[in-house]
């Protein structure tokens, strides 16, 4: 016998718990299936714990760094240990609060088990038979291990085993230049570790400008992390030292020996083994699921949330999917992901934050800009901190005034970055973000600076 629900949830990412909660306070009945660790990968494999260990990474730089502001110690020592127990803690912290809090919800039923559809409107979870008039689905993804020669012949690491190494890689070669690839790179190297990232595209993190490309190789190389850009013929192989890794075809030398390899070369949604066929749940030739600008599915009654849509990949959007699938289910709202501004991080030191459009994007979208810019070292608050790496600029539409996009490569660019954010929702023009008062000594601050200071590209 099949058990009624009004709402089942499949997966507890960034998404499915919120709405398990609305939903809940709404008066309906749920039930929530995870197959793994509640919290899903933030939680357990992603930011929570990568962001920890940025923590202690810094910590490692500033301390070494300490003679640079007058405060002289010994020699820095890492225990990895110690750093490995902090970011476990948290995040099982994480888990354990996610999990308690959604088993105190009315009306809500947790399952663990892999659920998979049998028919449009019915999930199995190991002997249980689930029906719900309403399926979100909310699965996310994992590494991608791609096809390459010597895959499966070699150890390779992904963000998840390595989060699970509690010691120390002599030298860590890492398999993509893009988030995941640089934070990993950054914090192991200043942990000790010899680190190699390796990138086939011709520059590092490719969707942004390459100033900011140039600008963030740059830093980590400051730091003597190796970086090969244009690796096009990547290969594994057995090594007595480890893993041979085969980088190029052309120049350079054409191996390198790590004693460690980490993947991090995408993420591919968790949807092959979901039964979505039997549910007529479509999906691209990539596997993420088909959905309209409200998330909904071609199958009335389901919704995928998160990054199993392709919609977009980061924690805020998923949990900003949640938000539009509630309102406009439970608030009667009309809310669409086209009305959300692309906004993100990249969690190295300094951090970059982005919103909206770069230079080269707004170009391409063919806008007539005026563009500001100012390097890290003519910000006060950046050069008091002694953290004078990257610079800011604002974008804006030369014709109408509107802000269409920010960078800030820089100390707190993750948090500045806000300002611009907040200023384009509310659909201000770079003469009132000029006008702005901020507070000083800010980084924010120079935000109203270099939108007086923004001049057309010709
Ligand atoms: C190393 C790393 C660092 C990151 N850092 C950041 C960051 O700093 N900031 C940021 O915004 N984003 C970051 N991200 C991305 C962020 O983690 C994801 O975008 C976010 O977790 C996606 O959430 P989600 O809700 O789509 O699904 P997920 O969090 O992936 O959760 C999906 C859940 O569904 C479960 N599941 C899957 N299939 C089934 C099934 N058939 N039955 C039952 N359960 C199932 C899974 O076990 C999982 O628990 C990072 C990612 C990684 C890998
Ligand atoms: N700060 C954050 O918000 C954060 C941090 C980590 C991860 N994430 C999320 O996780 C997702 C995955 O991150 P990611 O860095 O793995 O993927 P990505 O898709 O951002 O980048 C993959 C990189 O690997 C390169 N690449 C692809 N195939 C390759 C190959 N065969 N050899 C060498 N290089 C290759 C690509 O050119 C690209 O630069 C991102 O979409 C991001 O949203 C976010």
């Amino acid at each position: 016998m099949a058990a009624n629900y009004d709402a089942i949830i499949i997966g507890t990412g960034q998404a499915g718990p919120s709405l398990a909660g609305r939903l809940s306070a709404a008066g309906m009945s749920v039930a929530i299936v995870e197959r793994h660790l509640v919290g899903g990968t933030c939680v357990n494999t992603g930011c929570k714990p990568t962001k920890t260990l940025v923590a202690s990474a810094y910590a490692a730089h500033l301390a070494r760094r300490g003679a640079d502001f007058g405060v002289i110690t010994g020699p820095v020592h890492i225990d990895m240990a110690r750093v490995h127990a902090r970011s476990q803690k948290i995040s099982e912290d994480g888990r354990a609060g996610n999990e308690a809090w959604l088993r105190s919800l009315p009306n809500v039923a947790l399952f663990f088990g892999h659920a998979r559809f049998e028919v449009p409107k019915t999930v199995r979870v190991g002997e249980e038979q689930l029906t719900a008039p309403r399926i979100f689905i909310n699965v996310g993804g994992r590494a991608l291990v791609p096809d390459m020669p010597g895959v499966g012949t070699v150890p390779l690491l992904t963000n998840s085993s390595l989060l699970n190494l509690a010691t120390l890689p002599e030298h860590l070669v890492i398999i993509g230049g893009s988030y995941i690839g640089l934070e990993f790179g950054q914090i192991y190297r200043r942990f000790g570790a010899a680190v190699t990232i390796i990138e086939k595209g011709p520059r590092l993190i490719g969707r942004e400008d390459e100033e900011v490309s140039k600008a963030v190789r740059e830093i980590l190389e400051a730091e003597a992390i190796a970086i090969r850009t244009g690796a096009e013929c990547i290969r594994f192989a057995a090594h007595p030292d480890g893993i041979a890794v085969g980088v190029d075809c052309r120049d350079g030398p054409p191996e390198i020996v790590g004693s460690h390899v980490l993947l991090a070369v995408g993420r591919v949604p968790n949807t092959h083994d979901l039964g979505l066929d039997l549910a007529g749940v479509a999906t691209d030739e990539r596997g993420f699921i088909t959905v309209d600008d409200r998330l909904a599915t071609g199958v009335p009654g389901i919704w995928a949330l998160g990054d199993c849509n392709g919609r977009g990949a980061f924690t805020h959007t998923s949990y900003n999917d949640f938000e539009i699938v509630a309102a406009n289910l439970l608030d009667g709202a009309d809310r669409k992901v086209s009305d959300r501004i692309p906004c993100y991080a990249l969690y190295t030191d300094p951090p970059l934050g982005r919103v909206g459009l770069s230079a080269g994007q707004a170009e391409a979208s063919g806008y007539r800009i005026k563009v500001g810019r100012r390097p890290m070292s003519r910000v006060g608050r950046a050069v008091e901190k002694d953290e004078q790496a990257g610079f800011m600029e604002i974008v804006a539409d030369a014709d109408s005034d509107a802000i269409l996009g920010g960078t800030i490569l820089g100390t707190s660019g993750d948090e500045a970055i806000h300002t611009i954010l907040d200023m384009m929702a509310n659909g201000a023009t770079a003469t009132r973000l000029r006008e702005t008062m901020h507070i000083h000594p800010t980084v924010s601050e120079l935000i109203p600076t270099i939108a007086g200071e923004l001049r057309t590209v010709a």
